[in-house]
């Protein structure tokens, strides 16, 4: 695996200045991005979220999953912190891209739950990839996490990483009409704590 960090610059939002950092998995040309603020490098334990990139929850506003809520609260938390960093993995639909997840809606549209929707395309459940979160943590001389996910998967990715985890925080965003099934399949199929 090779990894390599490319830039960084100002990232201005309603929550305050963060910074914006940019990598590159060589591997695959695949682009991910850092949102920081404040002195990771500094003692005690970062707060920090693994985002998965949601094009249609992040940018689009849509109810049928959590991400957008989730990726504000972050902010939110961190801003309110004054420290800590978001990773915004480019792992679309939980590793499938964008057009599958959108094939996989469709299947969901006609009865699959998320799971049995990336099964039935020919994927495993989730094909997630997170090696190059231990890059970037060393990149910032991050050395412990204070996590804020309700994912199982997420938390055993770091430890197999070797990045050091002091608490998970959980990370839980309302349910609504639209994606009330879609936690509940979270929970009962993949573990999630909710
Ligand atoms: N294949 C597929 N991907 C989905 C679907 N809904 C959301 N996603 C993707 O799932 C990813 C988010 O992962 P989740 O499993 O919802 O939650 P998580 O981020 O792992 O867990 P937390 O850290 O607790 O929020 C994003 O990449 C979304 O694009 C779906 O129905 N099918
Ligand atoms: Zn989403």
């Amino acid at each position: 695996m090779s990894f390599c960090y490319v830039a960084s610059t100002k990232l201005p939002t309603r929550w305050g200045e963060f910074t914006l950092h940019g990598f590159k998995d060589i591997n695959n040309d695949q682009e991910h991005v850092s949102i920081s603020m404040g002195d990771l490098s500094s003692e005690g334990p970062v707060l920090a979220r693994i985002h998965s990139e949601c094009l249609t929850g992040d940018a689009l506003f849509s109810l049928r999953c959590d991400c957008g809520l989730q990726l504000e609260s972050a902010l939110e938390l961190i801003a309110q912190e004054k420290r800590g960093v978001i990773f915004y993995l480019r792992q679309e639909g939980r590793g499938i891209g964008l057009l599958n997840k959108i094939k996989a809606y469709d299947l969901q549209d006609n009865g699959a739950d998320t799971v049995e929707a990336n099964l039935k395309l020919g994927f495993d459940a989730d094909q997630r990839d997170y090696s190059i979160l231990k890059f970037m943590c060393d990149h910032f001389n991050i050395s412990e996490l204070r996590l804020m996910t309700n994912n199982p998967a997420k938390l055993k990715a770091i430890e197999e990483l070797g990045i050091n985890l002091s608490e998970r925080v959980p990370h839980k965003i309302a349910a609504c009409t639209h994606n009330s099934n879609y936690l509940s399949v979270k929970r009962d199929k993949m573990g999630h704590i909710i």
